[in-house]
């Protein structure tokens, strides 16, 4: 089947809204949305696919420092077996002629007024609406092992709402519920320990939701995540191998519940890959206490980590709001951090 490579850019305006073009009468899928963009000529690199792209469909000139890799997927379709380089755009001069298209729509990902999509994009549309901010808990830690309901273990579960809603104050937010020594599968065990455990994560679902977390994930076991109606569930990078190694597939019960991997170097981004999960989390990329044991990628090793990842990538290690044009810039979606979204507040 005739192999095809294709760049396509995300181009944001400053409402929010993405620019689809509706393929024209006379070509394959027409009436059809995409993404502006266009098959990468043979020497060219895919940024370069891109720039020439968007000057020749839309009249664009983007602005070099405003484009960012974002997500790579690969489509079978009848005609060609398609990859295509997704890019985030946030700057360019001139406004968007359909010199190509039949017609042009700047639309608010997530209500979308216009159908269909291009059938590789449905990944690509979900993706857009995966928020960019990820806030992990730690109150267990946070509060010394304090019980379950304990003042010292409410005041710490404060800590983390107080998180939420500072992180809101920059885009919407993933609440990621860590709290190891709260496992309800863990090796403590006993009726009661479950029990409380399980109230634990409960609570705190409870409380993310309060604060305003669009999405929860529970770092567990994917029956917990669904058990305490969370929206899904993380694996950490040892959970998620023990899981590819036993022979199970994608661990997600429900559908529409979401699977993440947390991912520090090649062969784990291999297992995220091969667990179909919709999100990874990378780093560190800065050092950080919560792993004083790893080495910091920096940002030039996190960008070759996760380059031309199918799914969404979050950076964590050491960053606060203040590195999402940063991540931004190096291919991630967003950020993760545990600790980041109270300082300088
Ligand atoms: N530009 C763009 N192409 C996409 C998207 N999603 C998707 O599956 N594609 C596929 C459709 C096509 O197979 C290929 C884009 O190729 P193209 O627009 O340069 O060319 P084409 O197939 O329409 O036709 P032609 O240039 O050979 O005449 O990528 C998208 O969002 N944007």
């Amino acid at each position: 089947m005739k192999r095809v490579a294709v760049a396509a850019a995300v181009l944001w305006n400053e409402s929010g809204s993405v620019l689809l073009g509706q393929r024209a009468p006379d070509t394959f899928y027409p009436g059809y949305w995409e993404f502006p963009g266009g098959k990468i000529e043979a020497g060219e690199t895919p940024r370069e696919a891109l720039i020439r792209e968007l000057r020749e469909e839309l009249g664009l000139e983007l602005t070099a420092a405003r484009i960012a890799p974002w997500l790579c997927r690969r489509h079978r379709y009848a005609h060609a077996d398609v990859t295509l380089h997704f890019f985030q755009v946030w700057g360019w001069r001139g406004t968007p002629q359909p010199h190509v298209h039949a017609a042009l729509t700047w639309q608010t990902p997530g209500a979308w007024s216009v159908a269909p999509m291009l059938p590789a994009n449905t990944p690509v549309a979900e993706a857009l609406v995966l928020p960019r901010l990820m806030v992990v808990s730690q109150v267990t830690a946070a509060s010394r092992g304090a019980p379950v309901g304990s003042p010292a273990w409410h005041d710490a579960a404060a800590r983390w709402a107080a998180s939420i809603q500072a992180a809101r104050t920059h885009g919407a937010v993933i609440a990621q519920i860590r709290e190891k020594r709260l496992d309800p599968g863990a090796e403590a065990g006993g009726d009661a320990a479950t029990a409380c455990a399980r109230l634990g994560i409960e609570q705190l679902v409870a409380i993310a939701r309060e604060a305003g977390a669009e999405r929860i994930v529970v770092n567990g076991p994917p029956e917990w995540a669904e058990a305490v109606g969370a929206d899904g569930c993380h694996l950490s990078a040892q959970a998620a191998r023990a899981l590819l190694a036993c022979g199970a597939g994608r661990p997600v019960a429900q559908d529409g519940m979401l699977l993440g991997v947390s991912v520090h170097d090649a062969s784990e981004r291999a297992v995220a890959e091969a667990l179909d999960a919709d999100y990874w989390v990378v780093g560190p990329v800065a050092a950080t206490q919560t792993h004083p044991e790893c080495s910091p990628l920096g940002w030039s090793r996190f960008a070759q980590l996760i380059a031309a990842p199918p799914v969404p990538v979050f950076a964590i290690g050491g960053l606060t709001a203040a590195d999402l044009p940063q991540a931004h810039m190096q291919g991630a979606h967003g950020i993760a951090a545990i600790r980041g979204w109270l300082r300088g507040q």
